[in-house]
């Protein structure tokens, strides 16, 4: 049974007998590259994200993340955002290239004291810090060196960790190796459209295994100093065929096995899709058993990044992968052209659960960019769609847990208003508004509406 309650701003549903653990954590999630600015600062290194964003033609606008958020001098301002929406955790990235400017050798100590003021800053505040070792921003000099192509690029990543560890470990409890190795090897290898921009069908399974054996690596030297978690986050897009017939059934499970099984399958069954491996045929590389055994090391969590579906229809093979979206009669698609389907997260969840031995689940992030109006006068920012989003998505989280998923926190994408890539800033995922003309952070209604759903513990959706 439910029942509504008007409230200032949204009508508030109740579902009794259906709660969320005690501990279930709540937070928000943000990235170095898209919200820090400066990224040259202090003797920081640049990353191939600079570099990209620096390279005319790339990202819409000419925009960069030269200011970003410019979370790099406000991030006192934005703890206390944080408090507000009353955040349990946050869910951050660390910035390669200011602890190690040229990737490995020296480090740069003010790199590393940024990064342990913030932490500081947020144990202070009662938030728990969740860090990611690389969102996507290798240094420059690493990609010099060929980057993720190169097998070193696992040791190079090893030797950040260590440092990173060294520095932090034990006031950061809760540690991520990668985000979304599947974008940074098809967005980055493949399609072209983000850093490094290579478009080659033979680099991306080699950039995706080295990215993997970079995470069994730096799991390994967590387990030799570290005394707490580490895991992997990936993002995940469930696969519906757009029809029965053959060839949508057999384009959808290319797809399935592309995207999901592609990092899921190594790091938790030690061996990587058959149909994967078909579909890149000569581009295939012979990989030494000893890799799978490194990638996969056991993780301690996996974290979901979930947005939206795929509908696939065949293409008729002008790739190996099927491209085609049909578009869903009736369906209400984001700024980002992403299908709103909720129970894409529900089959995913238990997907996980049924395939890899249920293991603990962070949705580490979900949310949606969709167009906000300018600050109303008084400061506020009616959001209705992406208040939507979060109420349909966190709705379906309880039913998860109910069918038995091991899931144990949710991160909202994102805090803050921020660099979307290569969309610049013209797409808007924040709980808090960013006016990028003077910096003023103004709290959404979604951001209003996620401090009550977390200050009733998601009681109150
Ligand atoms: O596209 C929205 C988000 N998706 N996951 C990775 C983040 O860096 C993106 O901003």
């Amino acid at each position: 049974m439910s029942w509504g309650v008007r409230t200032g701003t949204a009508s508030v549903e109740r579902v009794d007998g259906m709660d969320f653990p005690d501990d279930f954590l709540w937070g928000a999630a943000t990235a170095a590259y898209q919200i820090e600015g400066s990224p040259l600062a202090d003797g920081a290194g640049a990353s191939i994200w600079h570099r990209f964003c620096h390279t005319p033609g790339m990202v819409r606008d000419g925009d960069t993340g030269d200011v970003a958020c410019d979370h790099y001098h406000r991030w006192p301002e934005d703890i206390a955002l944080m408090r507000r929406l009353g955040l349990q955790s946050y869910r951050f990235s660390i910035a390669w290239g200011r602890v190690l400017p040229q990737g490995t050798g020296a480090v740069n100590e003010a790199g590393l004291d940024f990064y342990e003021r913030l932490v500081d800053g947020l144990l202070e505040a009662g938030i728990a810090p969740n860090a990611t070792l690389y969102h996507w921003d290798l240094p420059a000099a690493l990609d010099d060196c060929g980057g993720w192509l190169n097998r070193d690029s696992a040791d190079w990543f090893a030797e950040y960790a260590e440092r990173v560890f060294r520095r932090l470990d034990g006031r950061v409890k809760m540690w991520t190796t990668l985000n979304e190795p599947w974008v940074v090897m098809d967005g980055g290898y493949l399609s072209g459209a983000l850093a490094p921009g290579h478009r080659n069908l033979y680099e991306a399974p080699i950039v995706a295994h080295n990215l993997l054996r970079a995470h069994g690596k730096a799991v390994q030297a967590y387990r030799a100093s570290g005394a707490h978690r580490i895991g992997l986050v990936v993002n995940l897009e469930p696969k519906y065929p757009a029809s029965d017939a053959l060839q949508d059934r057999a384009a959808t499970r290319r797809a399935h096995a592309y995207m999901n099984r592609h990092f899921m399958d190594p790091v938790f069954r030690g061996r990587y899709d058959e149909v994967l491996v078909q579909m890149f045929g000569a581009a295939w590389p012979s990989f030494p058993a000893s890799d799978l055994e490194l990638i996969r090391t056991p993780i301690d969590f996996l974290g979901i990044n979930y947005y939206t579906r795929n509908v696939v229809r065949d293409d008729g093979g002008r790739f190996p992968l099927p491209v085609d979206r049909p578009v869903q009669p009736g369906a209400t698609y984001s700024e980002t052209g992403w299908e709103v389907f909720p129970q894409g997260l529900l089959d995913t969840l238990n997907w996980v659960r049924t395939r890899y031995g249920n293991p603990p689940v962070y949705i580490t992030e979900n949310g949606s960019a969709f167009y906000d109006p300018p600050v109303a006068q008084g400061g506020a920012v009616h959001d209705p769609l992406r208040m939507h989003y979060l109420r349909q998505h966190l709705r379906v989280l309880r039913q998860a847990i109910a069918d038995g998923c091991d899931l144990r926190g949710y991160y909202a994408w994102s805090l803050l208003d921020n660099l979307e890539w290569a969309h610049g800033y013209s797409k808007r995922f924040g709980l808090v508004h960013v006016d990028f003309q003077n910096q003023r952070r103004t709290l959404k209604d979604s951001g209003a509406h996620y401090a009550r759903v977390i200050a009733s513990n998601g009681q109150c959706l």
